[in-house]
């Protein structure tokens, strides 16, 4: 399969160029950059630090699109609604791990979606996923006091909050109350915001150092308390979801998945 990463040069971009390297069955195909980027033109390999692949970093994703299987992206939400609407005219598989996306923005993913595969989802790896189910199951088992509060911390670098990730958790824990996230949520607090509202899922962010990424859900009852966890010590295990949620998504039919579908992890 062969495979595009979008946003080369940053963080997961690089991960995703290495981890491509490692898999059999795949190969990267092209490198995208954003316009005036100034890695336009070196080589992939050598920016991921594996050596030189003879991909140059492009701005053209056209030609690019054109003749590739699947792209990977791990970019901003403005760049993955425009990849999406090239990618689903190609019919090529559309990885993405962007985070920060607005309702409107993923009202525009669910758009190419009618005619391309996307696969979405605000963290890649096994190991949130299956804290995702466990988060599902016991919101529903403890029942709506028990309060829910997600934490999160990431490094001094991340420009969205909350995570992907802990609104995925707290999508999760939505779920198995049977509530909608949009409602409950509780994404910032400040000031005398009197007590806690019962059934709201409360959100805290943390940024500092080089945290990879760290989600705690805590779920508080009288008198007793139970803490779900999760803590990324690489960014390779994100990136090697990526690569895998590409392979699954080959040749399947056009939709919106998620890394649930990928692990078939299914809400029980
Ligand atoms: N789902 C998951 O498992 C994970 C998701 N993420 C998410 O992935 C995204 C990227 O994270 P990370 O790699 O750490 O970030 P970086 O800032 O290191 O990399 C982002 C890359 O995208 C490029 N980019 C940014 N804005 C645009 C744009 N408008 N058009 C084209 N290219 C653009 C950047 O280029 P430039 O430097 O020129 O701005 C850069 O190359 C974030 O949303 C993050 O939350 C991260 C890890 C795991
Ligand atoms: O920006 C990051 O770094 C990460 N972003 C994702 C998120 O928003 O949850 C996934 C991971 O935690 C790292």
């Amino acid at each position: 399969m062969r495979l595009i990463v979008a946003g080369t040069s940053g963080r997961m971009g690089r991960a995703l160029v290495r981890a491509i390297g490692e898999t059999e069955g795949v190969e990267l195909a092209g490198a995208l950059e954003r316009a005036g980027s100034e890695h336009l033109g070196r080589d992939a390999g050598e920016l991921a630090g594996v050596g030189p692949l003879g991909i140059a970093v492009t701005d053209d994703a056209l030609p690019l699109v054109a003749a590739a299987d699947g792209v990977l992206d791990f970019t901003a939400p403005e760049a993955s609604v425009a990849l999406s609407e090239l990618a689903a005219q190609a019919r090529i598989v559309h990885v993405i791990g962007t985070t920060g996306f607005s309702t409107a923005q993923i009202a525009r993913l669910d758009a190419a979606a009618r005619h391309g595969v996307i696969v979405r989802s605000g963290n890649m790896s096994l190991g949130v996923n299956l804290l995702a189910a466990l988060v599902r199951q016991a919101a529903r088992a403890l029942g709506p006091e028990w309060d829910v509060e997600i934490v999160e911390m990431h490094h001094r670098l991340k420009v969205d909050a909350p995570s992907g990730t802990a609104l995925l958790l707290g999508q999760a824990a939505a779920e198995g109350r049977e509530i909608a996230l949009a409602e409950s949520a509780v994404r910032v607090r400040d000031g005398h915001t009197g007590p806690r509202v019962e059934g709201t899922i409360g959100f805290a962010t943390l940024r500092g150092g080089t945290v990879v990424g760290d989600h705690s859900v805590i779920l508080a009852g009288p008198g007793e308390r139970v803490e779900l966890g999760h803590r990324a010590e690489d960014r390779m295990i994100f990136a090697r979801g990526a690569v895998k949620a590409a392979l699954w998504g080959f040749r399947r039919k056009p939709g919106h998945y998620g890394m649930a579908d990928v692990l078939g992890l299914q809400p029980a």
